[in-house]
């Protein structure tokens, strides 16, 4: 059986990179929009609705209204943006954490945030586990590759050789934070310093545990232990390699992958844990994500596609 899928947003960064997984697969086959349609609202009505899978790769105005063409029941849904992260009715499409089987039913599924997928793989299976406390005011900070930013940020960053480092959503209201707070279950928003560096792809992903001081913490040889657990039957995320030379590093080289890899270090005496995620965020930050949703939903093999 062929699924048809359409793109709407296609031309994007996000977009392009979907297409690139998907080209080629025969499971599939892509209803496309020549240039001059691409933004037409009735041509993208039609297309929406003639697909049995739909996936928003659009600023979240654009995908709320591409939402609300369809008119019919069987299309199915995949939203790269924020626009329905915590609204009713959306299943959240890290099937890792939310279930698989939860994914493979839905009708409309939301693609988390590329550093929500950081934080939320490492901190909600030891929240859900009881081995950190729900109620403590966690930090997390983060690097980005450019790409993050879709074509604006890219412009921008190829334009402007001279950033090294870019610091952003300085008044603490950046749109990740209502997802990771909801999907991990915490009592209060976490704290979130996101920052792009001059990389193309590419994130790092760091919630500092102070242990000593969190009251019901455990240590970090069984977060490090419950982790592993949590992801064992994984294909797409598991416990990275430590490094031997003691640092962990985003290359503006790198090339893309789909994976996610969670690390643990701590002090010698357990009293404080740095927990850490390295992902792509055009990977399992994005277009790798939305392609594994798909699989998932369509009953594939959920790595399909994918570059592990
Ligand atoms: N880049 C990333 O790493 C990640 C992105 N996302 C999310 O994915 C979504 C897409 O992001 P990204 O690909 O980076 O962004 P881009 O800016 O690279 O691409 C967005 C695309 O949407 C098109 N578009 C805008 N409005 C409309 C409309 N009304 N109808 C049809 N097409 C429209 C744009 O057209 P035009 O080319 O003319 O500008 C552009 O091609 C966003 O919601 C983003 O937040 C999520 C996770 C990570
Ligand atoms: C570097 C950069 O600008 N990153 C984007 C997030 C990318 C992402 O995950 O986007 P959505 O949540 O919109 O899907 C930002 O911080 O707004």
């Amino acid at each position: 059986m062929t699924h048809r899928v359409f793109i709407d947003g296609a031309a994007g960064t996000t977009g392009l990179e979907i297409a690139e997984r998907l080209g080629g697969r025969s499971e599939f086959s892509l209803i496309t929009l020549d240039e001059g349609r691409r933004k037409d609202a009735a041509a993208r009505a039609e297309a929406l609705n003639a697909a049995d899978f739909v996936i928003l790769c659009l600023p979240d105005d654009a995908a709320r209204e591409a939402v609300a063409m369809i008119a019919n029941d069987s299309t199915r849904v995949i939203d790269a943006s924020t626009a329905h992260r915590v609204a009713p009715g959306w299943v959240y499409g890290l099937p890792e954490v939310s279930g698989h089987a939860v994914v493979a039913e839905a009708k409309r599924v939301s693609n988390p945030g590329c550093y929500s997928t950081g934080f939320i793989a490492l901190v909600a299976p030891l929240i859900r586990e009881g081995l950190l406390p729900a109620d403590w005011p966690y930090i997390c900070h983060a690097v980005s590759g450019y790409s993050g930013g879709g074509k604006a940020l890219i412009e921008r960053f190829e334009a402007d050789r001279d950033i090294a480092w870019r610091g952003y959503a300085l008044s603490l209201g950046h749109k990740h934070v209502p997802e990771m707070q909801a999907r991990c279950g915490l009592s209060l928003a976490p704290l979130f310093s996101p920052a792009v560096v001059p990389a193309h792809r590419g994130m790092f992903v760091e919630v500092p545990l102070p242990l000593a001081a969190m009251q019901g913490a455990a240590a970090p040889q069984r977060l490090w232990d419950a982790l592993a657990a949590f992801y064992a039957e994984s294909p797409v995320v598991g416990m990275g390699t430590a490094p031997d030379d003691g640092e962990l590093l985003l290359r503006a080289s790198s090339a893309g992958s789909d994976r996610l890899d969670l690390f643990v270090f701590a002090s010698p005496d357990g009293s404080q844990a740095r927990l850490v995620a390295r992902l792509d965020n055009l990977g399992k930050g994005a277009s790798g994500a939305c392609v594994q949703n798909l699989n998932i939903m369509a009953g594939l093999s959920e790595t399909a596609g994918l570059r592990l």
